[in-house]
């Protein structure tokens, strides 16, 4: 039996389970390193009670979490390689990737542990991991992918601790109880190559559990994408920082739970990263606070254009994100008037046109809007706007460069190819190109929704923020409505475009675990939780 490779939680497989450890069971996310490292485990949220212990077991309570671009990432480990004896850097990532598999397993000794090993260091880490490994008992089998081109000090090391090289591949994967991926890390580009192919398909298909060393190899370290065939990893333990295609979807997919391994890279690290995610504190810091003397227009009145004759329910899934998200009160304009005050009878209604609707801190249009108009007036307000859904159709770059209050724009991947005029697809697979590409187009922040939302500053020297707390669950009709009505409220609020936009999609997934633990969930579910999330957050 091999522990879950949870890392970032700690629940072991109990029961007598496979080796293979069931996706369902699998955690998600990080947690520092064993030295002490400063990332944050993943927030995944299932077991919500005691509150507390829920948010410290999942690591919540730490800040910010930060991903770095390989060319970072080598100059900073240039910098820190020039001030210590050679090798000294790969023996932590080693000694700390040793320890994480170590860990998965209920015993070293007699654990049956083949590495799959490339040309580069990627594949050294892995063969001095397994060296340690052999060193406490362990059976080690290497599978040299390019024997000539092997790391000699790597296997050495492995073969005087008594491991050994592989003349069966297929033989030793098919009774693994765990397989390192060493083949490729931050040097590998186009995915994996053909001979790694079948080696890395009969590690998935074997049962053992698949551990990444740094990054599952094949997928694009510093996009997220994955342009060919890449190893699927029950977990990742990577080195110094996360790579910004740990975070980022369809690579993110392929990671499995995430563990940081400090090598001491943090301080020549430069201080504004590629990516960063939120993490409860920081969550808990940007949520606007009633001051005593506060009145409605003081925490901010979000104006809500949204609905039609065809789809009314948009209306009031719109209307609920606002009202749980922090603005004094909500200002609905559309034809959904009747049903978002059967809902909620403390929203102001108010005739066609907005402009007409009194005084609003931001607006949110689109929701449901089918052909309905809006869009050019909205825009013309000196608030923040946030447009959405239908309101994205035929949007014109030029006129939300010319506003003179920021602009939030949240598609989905269907809606951005549009924007973008590309294919769904591309979009999808390349996410963190695409919602940069949004931004730039038209000046503006922008939300792309998806199991790992992004949001890009519309000054592109800012991170990109990803968001940890999706969830499948979310993929559910109506779930955007409220997202658009609850980043709507924070804008109004005060909190900036990509400050609002992340903190919304971060209560939104946190919602959605809350409301659904593990079972499905409707969008009026995840605007109830909102509270839940909120509080959560800042619970200490
Ligand atoms: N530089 C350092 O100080 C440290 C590096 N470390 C490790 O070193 C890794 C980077 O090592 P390298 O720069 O040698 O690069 P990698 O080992 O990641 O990969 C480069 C090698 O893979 C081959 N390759 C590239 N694309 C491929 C593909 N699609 N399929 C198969 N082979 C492919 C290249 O020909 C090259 O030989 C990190 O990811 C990390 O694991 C760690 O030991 C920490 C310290
Ligand atoms: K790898």
């Amino acid at each position: 039996m091999v522990r879950a490779p949870s890392c970032g939680r700690t629940e072991l497989l109990s029961r007598p389970a496979p080796r293979r450890i069931p996706r369902s069971a699998r955690s998600r996310g990080e947690q520092p390193g064993p030295a002490g490292a400063g990332g944050a485990r993943p927030a995944g949220v299932r077991n919500v009670t005691p509150r507390k212990r829920h948010a410290r077991s999942h690591g919540m309570l730490l800040s910010m979490r930060h991903a770095y671009s390989v060319d970072t990432v080598r100059a900073a480990e240039a910098e820190l390689m020039a001030e210590l004896p050679e090798g000294a850097l790969m023996q932590r990532a080693a000694a700390g990737l040793a320890a994480a598999v170590a860990g998965l397993l209920p015993r070293v000794s007699g654990a049956r542990v083949v590495l799959l090993v490339g040309s580069g260091d990627n594949g050294g880490d892995a063969l001095y991991a397994g060296a340690r490994l052999a060193r406490r008992g362990a059976g080690v089998s290497a599978v040299l992918l390019a024997p000539d081109r092997a790391h000699q000090g790597g296997l050495t090391a492995l073969r005087a601790a008594g491991g050994r090289v592989a003349e069966d591949p297929f033989g030793v994967l098919a009774v693994a109880d765990v397989v390192l991926d060493g083949i490729t890390g931050i040097g590998g580009h186009g995915g994996l190559r053909p001979d790694a192919v079948p080696v890395a398909r009969a590690a998935r298909g074997s049962g053992a559990t698949v551990v990444a060393v740094d990054l599952p190899s094949g997928v694009e370290a510093d996009t997220g994408e994955v342009r060919g065939e890449a190893v699927r990893a029950d977990a990742t333990v990577t080195f110094g920082t996360y790579k910004p295609g740990l975070l980022v979807d369809p690579a993110h997919e392929y990671a499995g739970a995430v563990r940081l391994v400090d090598i001491g890279l943090g301080p020549r690290l430069p201080s504004v990263p590629d990516l960063e995610a939120l993490q409860h504190a920081d969550v808990a810091r940007l949520l606007p606070v009633p001051a005593a003397e506060s009145d409605k227009y003081r925490r901010g009145v979000v104006g809500v254009v949204a609905g039609s004759a065809r789809y009314p329910g948009a209306a009031v899934l719109a209307v609920a994100g606002a009202v749980h998200g922090g603005a004094g009160a909500v200002r609905y304009v559309g034809p959904g008037a009747d049903a978002v005050i059967a809902r909620f009878p403390e929203v102001l209604v108010h005739g066609w046109p907005p402009s007409r609707a009194g005084r609003v801190q931001a607006w949110v249009i689109g929701p449901g809007l089918g052909d309905g108009p809006g869009v050019a007036e909205v825009l013309e307000s000196d608030v923040p706007v946030l447009v959405d859904a239908d309101g994205l159709r035929g949007l014109d770059p030029d006129a939300v460069r010319a506003r003179s209050a920021p602009t939030l724009l949240t598609p989905h991947a269907g809606e951005a190819a549009v924007l973008l005029g590309v294919d769904r697809g591309e979009v999808e697979g390349a996410r963190l190109g695409s919602v940069r590409a949004l931004a730039a187009k038209y000046g503006a922040t922008v939300l792309l929704k998806g199991s790992t939302t992004l949001v890009a500053d519309a000054d592109a020297r800012r991170p990109v923020r990803v968001n940890p707390t999706g969830t499948s669950w979310l993929a559910t009709a109506g779930s955007g409505d409220v997202l658009s009505g609850l980043a709507g409220s924070l804008l109004a609020a005060g909190l900036e475009p990509v400050d609002a936009g992340s903190v919304a999609a971060y209560l939104h997934g946190l919602a959605a675990r809350l409301a659904s633990q593990g079972a499905p969930v409707s969008a009026q579910d995840v605007a109830g939780a909102i509270p839940r999330a909120w509080g959560d957050t800042r619970t200490p």
